[in-house]
């Protein structure tokens, strides 16, 4: 189901605080801030390489997965939307 940047933040932080069997953000969440960097800078280098040699909608999904991957380090270290939108 697709949803806009604000609701996954608040659906993976409620997810952090709830850690329901099976999450996949809780595991990443307990892997660490070098994991999730790791998988920051692989997502991010998918999206280079989509947006270069694949599809826009290809592009776009790399994209949705590096957001994603962001979203996750900023629960990782306690920030909130305010902490980031402050500097857009
Ligand atoms: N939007 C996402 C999302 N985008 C990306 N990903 C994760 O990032 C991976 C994409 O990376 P890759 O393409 O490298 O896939 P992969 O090789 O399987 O990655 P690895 O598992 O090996 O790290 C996906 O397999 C997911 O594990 C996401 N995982 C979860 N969400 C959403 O987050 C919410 C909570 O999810 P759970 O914590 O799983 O309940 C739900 O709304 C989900 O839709």
């Amino acid at each position: 189901m697709s949803k806009s940047f604000e609701e996954l933040f608040s659906q993976l932080a409620e997810t952090a605080r709830t850690r329901p069997e099976g999450s996949g953000t809780v595991a990443r969440l307990d892997a660490g801030v070098h994991s999730i960097g790791k998988k920051i800078v692989e997502e991010a280098a998918e999206v280079w390489m989509a947006a270069e040699y694949q599809s826009k909608a290809e592009a776009a999904e790399e994209m949705s997965q590096l957001i994603y991957h962001v979203q996750v380090m900023m629960l990782a270290l306690g920030l909130e939307l305010e902490d980031v939108y402050t500097y857009l």
